[in-house]
């Protein structure tokens, strides 16, 4: 049953993606059991199969259903005249997050400060590849440009575990709450074991990693699984010197890690922006830490830093209050030691209230994309986004 209205957007909204990642995931197992994948290249690296279009009919339309005046932007541009089974509407939720209090500044949170990031298989090309293991499927929720809550489905957890074991798990978060759904470990200690691409790795790529010497390297798929290789303590940072990835490939594990004291900026230490205005790709790369995370920006070469430059500020952010300061989330709290690594980092995140709210939904005036993804967006303006 949907949750009571008299509930926080956001605890709604999470509450609500949990049966509707984990619905998704049934059916991106389906369809590869049936072995139908129905592969499409969108670009040059860059597979789609009807594992993907399928889960995001499925997440997009339930979540849509629930929040009709939520913007929710999508990986896949799929066919608006194709019919969709109302088999797979799923409109349940989950209870755990409504036991939770709502942090403060999430409280107020309006449908038009909320916008929702989808990636219904994030590691495509490792699903076609059986690395089932690297596939998640991934609901992210910015509030006010920020990536705030987010929703981690792991469809084949455990595949490897015997018939017996229950396939599949669900890992969720929200600042000032905290993340669930996994056990936390330690990285091991006097070691710095960076995780990056393997389907989408290239000079600069390895270089960047290499900078920041490791003392082993994991190369594994989607963006979502390597922040779960962080949180679990099976490697200390997670370095991807590109502008491959985009919005939905990073708000759900951002929010996430964020949530238990970790960081997922660009290669500057830049937030990412997730307003829904703002360019797609994630221009500056991406690295994710659970502690010493100005140490990794530090030796990342500033070569590579140049030709990745941060996000532009979309025009909503350009016009600020001053800067809001949200709860510090103490990562020592839980038993995560550092690298064998010199500094820690004491920056405190700042947030940002928009004087109007409404100028998130304004149109972007920079650029164009082929790569939009698909929108659903009550508040009209089309986002322009940057490619
Ligand atoms: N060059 C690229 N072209 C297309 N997608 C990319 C590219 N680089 C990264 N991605 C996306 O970012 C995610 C993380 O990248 P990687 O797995 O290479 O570390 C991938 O799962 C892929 O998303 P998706 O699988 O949803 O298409």
């Amino acid at each position: 049953m949907a949750a009571s209205t008299n509930i926080p957007l956001i605890m709604r909204i999470v509450s609500a993606s949990i049966p509707v990642s984990t619905r998704a995931g049934r059916i991106i197992r389906d369809i590869l059991k049936k072995g139908e994948l129905g592969i499409v290249e969108k670009a040059k690296n860059d597979l789609q199969t009807e594992a993907d279009r399928s889960a995001q009919r499925c997440i997009v339309a339930s979540l849509h259903k629930q929040f009709p005046n939520v913007a929710i932007f999508g990986e896949e541009q799929l066919d608006p005249s194709e019919k969709f089974d109302p088999n797979f509407l799923e409109t349940s939720s989950c209870d755990e997050v409504l036991t939770k209090k709502c942090p403060e500044f999430l409280t107020d949170a309006k449908d038009e400060d909320v916008v929702i990031w989808v990636d219904p298989l994030d590691g495509t090309s490792e699903y076609t590849q059986g690395l089932l293991d690297h596939v998640t499927v991934l609901v992210g929720i910015a509030f006010k440009g920020r990536a705030v809550a987010g929703v981690i489905y792991q469809p084949y957890y455990n595949y490897k575990a015997g018939p017996d074991s229950v396939l599949g798990r669900c890992i969720w978060g929200i600042i000032g709450v905290g993340s669930y759904g996994f056990s936390r470990q330690k990285a091991p200690k006097g070691q710095n074991i960076i995780t990056t691409s393997r389907a989408h790795s290239d000079r600069i790529v390895t270089e960047s990693v290499e900078a920041c010497k490791p003392t082993s390297i994991i190369r594994a798929g989607g963006a979502g699984h390597k922040v779960l290789l962080i949180i679990e303590g099976k490697a200390h940072a997670y370095i991807f010197a590109s502008r491959g990835t985009k919005k939905w490939d990073t708000c759900a594990p951002e929010a996430v890690l964020h949530a238990l004291g970790g960081k997922l900026t660009d290669l500057h230490g830049n937030a990412m922006l997730y307003s829904a205005d703002v360019q797609r790709k994630n221009s500056g790369g991406i690295l994710a830490t659970v502690d010493n995370h100005s140490w990794y920006t530090e030796k990342i070469p500033e070569h590579v830093k140049e030709t990745l430059p941060s996000d532009p500020v979309p025009d909503f952010m350009k016009k600020l209050e001053k800067p809001l300061v949200i709860p510090e989330i103490k990562s020592s709290s839980s038993p995560v030691n550092s690298p064998p690594l010199e500094s820690q980092d004491s920056q405190s995140e700042q947030w940002f209230m928009t004087k109007d709210v409404k100028a998130m939904f304004a149109p972007n005036s920079n650029s164009s994309n082929s790569d939009n993804g698909s929108e659903i967006s009550p508040k009209k303006p089309k986002p322009n986004p940057e490619s």
